[in-house]
Parts: C-alpha cells; structure tokens; sequence
C-alpha cells in the first residue's frame, strides 16, 4: 500500500506496463473496449470481469474480487453513462450508480496496492458558463448544467476521490475529463444515446424509408466538441505511461462545432439528402464546452481522427454492426 503525500503536479519516468495485471473496468463499453484494443499491443496480463459476475455497485463483492485478482493497474471505464435526456431522466441512477461504482472501485484499488489507477470523468464537471476553451482550474468555480448536474457531481465526487488518496496516502490515481465521444461500441437507443449515435440512425434510417427530413432536438445553435473513442482511449494510455500529478486532464480536441453544422455533416456522411428541423421541446443544454487540452498536448499527445473522418468510421461500424449495436436500452 502506498504512503506518504503529495500534493502536486509532476511528471514521472514512464509507468511501465510491461507484465503488469490491468483491470480494464467496464470493457464492454464503448470506451473500455477501445482501452481493450489498444491494450493489445502493450506487453501486459489483461483483467476483466462482466458485471453479472461483478455489479462495481456492491462494496464488498468489488473488495473480494480486487483481493482475489490482485491487479497493478485499472482503468475505470465503467458508469452509468447516457446522453442528455438520458441524464435529465434518471438522475437518481446516474448520481447513486456513478458514486457507488467509482468509490468501490478506488477503494478497493487502493486497499489491494494497485499501482497506478485513471478514472475517466467528463468534461460535463465544468461550470455550464465556464470560459471557453475551459481550463481544468475552472472546476468548482460556478453552477453545473442543470440536465446533468447529478452525473457531474458524481464524477467530480471520483476525480476528489483520487486526489485525496493521492494527498492522503500517495496513491497513484489520477485522472482523465474527455470531451463527447463516439465511435465503434456506441450506444444507438435514442432514448439514451448522446448526439452523435443518435444523428447517424435517425439519418440512416430516414435514408432506408426515403423519410423527408429529420429531428434534431433543441435549437441546433449548442456547440460541441467531439473526439473518436480509439483517440480517447489512445490519449488515456498516453496518460497512464507519462503522467502522475494532482491535477485532472483534459482529453479532448479542441475544436467544436454547432450541433446543426455536426447534422449537415452527418446527414453528408450518410448520404441523407432531406430536411433538417429542430425540435424545441427537447433541451439544448449547456451552451458550449469547448475544453483547453494544452495540458495534454504539452505531453506530446495529439488525436488522429478529424471530424469527418470519424464520422465515416462510426458510421462504417454502424452499418456493419446495426443487428447488434445498441438500438434498445
Ligand atoms: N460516451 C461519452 O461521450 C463519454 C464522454 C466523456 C466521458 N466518458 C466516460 O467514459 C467512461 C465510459 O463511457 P462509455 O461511453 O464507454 O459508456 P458505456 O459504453 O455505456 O460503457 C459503460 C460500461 O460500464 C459498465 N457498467 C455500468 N454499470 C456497471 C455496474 N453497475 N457494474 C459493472 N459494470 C457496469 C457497462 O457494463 P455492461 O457492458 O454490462 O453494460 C459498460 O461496460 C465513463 O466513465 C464516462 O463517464 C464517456
Ligand atoms: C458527454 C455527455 O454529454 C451530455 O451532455 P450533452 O453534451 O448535452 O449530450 P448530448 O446528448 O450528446 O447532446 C448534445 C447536444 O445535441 C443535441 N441533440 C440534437 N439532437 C439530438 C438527439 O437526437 N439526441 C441527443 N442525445 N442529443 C441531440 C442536444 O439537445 C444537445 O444540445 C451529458 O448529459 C452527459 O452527462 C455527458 O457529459
């Protein structure tokens, strides 16, 4: 177990994965499976265990496990996650599961001596006016968007949590705030998924019923940024290897875009060629949240994919697995 303090930001020799246990929590998931690949070409013993052997929710199952299996190091990649509707409707999972799952997790990880642990929040933490890009200092300086207040408190409850055995106790944890994701893995259920999944089916499917137009909600005017998931998860190993510090990072691209220009390119990209109409009942959320990623780049990562590109690749792996992607929650 480690002891000892500290407090502040730092970098580190490069943390060696080499023949190291890595528990990837959640690797069903759409980022724990990107996690998953790219673990493949690292020299390292892989952990998982799906969650009807293992809810993350039960504290003392998550103490069993991590004593049994003893990992060196974890991505914690599981949540309960959804889009905006999803959060604005289920508040009480979204805070209840987040907390439980993170704390167990942490916990258990620090109780076992793991060696090193990322968790991954969400650039939702952010105040909903923060500056734009958003710097990791803005945290805890103003009011959270009202549709995910309670997933953000979760996640901003799990980046503490870290800190305070890294402060405590000099555990090694740190962690990670990406953007909007997507990609292969997504979840395409309406009802749940975030902007992206849902843009490519509804213009998918109004392409295959030759529908007129399409429904994007709220104005169209938020902006967003949006990072493909193989580059999340490469900035997230990127991280594991070069970074230990206090301070949270943002992973993301820095560049956003309105949610009618994303439905203009996503319309391209799928080849619909009808209307778009907004639909105001539906809520825009916050405004922008442009995130500040010179803390990440300054370690010499960048992302791969540009916007169209990843786009054409989320929709190649739609197409491809549309049986058996997530339609339905
Ligand atoms: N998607 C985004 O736009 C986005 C943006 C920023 C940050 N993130 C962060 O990235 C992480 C992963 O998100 P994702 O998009 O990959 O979500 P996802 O596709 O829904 O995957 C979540 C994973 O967590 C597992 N899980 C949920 N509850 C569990 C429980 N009680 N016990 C055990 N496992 C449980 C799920 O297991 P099953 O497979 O069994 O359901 C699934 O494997 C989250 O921390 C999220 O906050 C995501
Ligand atoms: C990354 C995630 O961001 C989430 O916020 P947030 O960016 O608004 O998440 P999204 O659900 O992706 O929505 C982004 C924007 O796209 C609009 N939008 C337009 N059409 C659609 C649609 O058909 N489906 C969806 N889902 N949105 C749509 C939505 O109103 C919002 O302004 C948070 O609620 C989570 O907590 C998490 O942090």
């Amino acid at each position: 177990m480690n002891k000892g303090r500290d407090s502040g930001a730092r970098r580190i020799m490069p943390f060696d994965l080499k023949n190291k246990r890595v528990f990837v929590c959640g690797h069903r998931g759409m980022v724990g499976s990107a996690i998953v690949r790219q673990l493949a070409g690292e020299d390292c013993e892989l952990l998982t265990v799906g969650r009807e052997q293992l809810d993350l929710r039960e504290q003392a199952r998550v103490r069993a496990w991590f004593d049994a299996e003893k990992p060196d190091v974890v991505f914690l990649a599981a949540a309960k996650v959804g889009g905006i509707l999803a959060n604005d409707s289920y508040p009480a999972e979204f805070l209840y599961d987040n907390l439980a799952i993170e704390t167990n997790v942490i916990d258990a990880a620090f109780r076992s001596g793991v060696q090193k642990l990322l968790f991954l929040g969400s650039s939702c933490i952010y105040p909903k006016f923060a500056p734009q890009p958003i710097a990791e200092n803005a945290l805890l300086t103003g009011s959270l968007e009202s549709t995910n207040e309670w997933y953000a408190v979760a996640k901003i409850a799990g980046l503490k949590l870290c800190q305070a055995y890294r402060r405590q106790y000099g555990a090694d944890f740190i962690s990670a705030m990406p953007t909007n994701l997507y990609g292969p893995g997504d979840n395409y259920d309406l009802a749940a998924s975030h902007v992206i999944p849902a843009l490519l089916r509804k213009a998918h499917e109004a392409k295959r019923s030759g529908a007129r137009e399409i429904a994007i909600w709220g104005s169209g005017t938020p902006r967003r940024e949006f990072l493909h998931v193989d580059d999340a998860a490469s900035a997230v190993m990127h991280l594991m290897k070069v970074y230990s510090g206090m301070d949270h990072v943002n992973v993301g691209t820095g560049e956003d875009v309105t949610i009618l220009e994303l439905a203009n390119l996503v319309c391209e990209v799928v080849g619909f060629s009808g209307a778009i109409v907004t639909d105001p009942s539906k809520p825009d959320g916050t405004p922008r949240k442009l995130l500040d990623i010179s803390k990440l780049t300054a370690t010499g990562w960048r992302p791969r994919y540009g916007l169209r590109d990843g786009l054409v690749d989320a929709y190649q792996w739609f197409e491809s697995n549309e049986p058996t992607a997530r339609l339905t929650a």
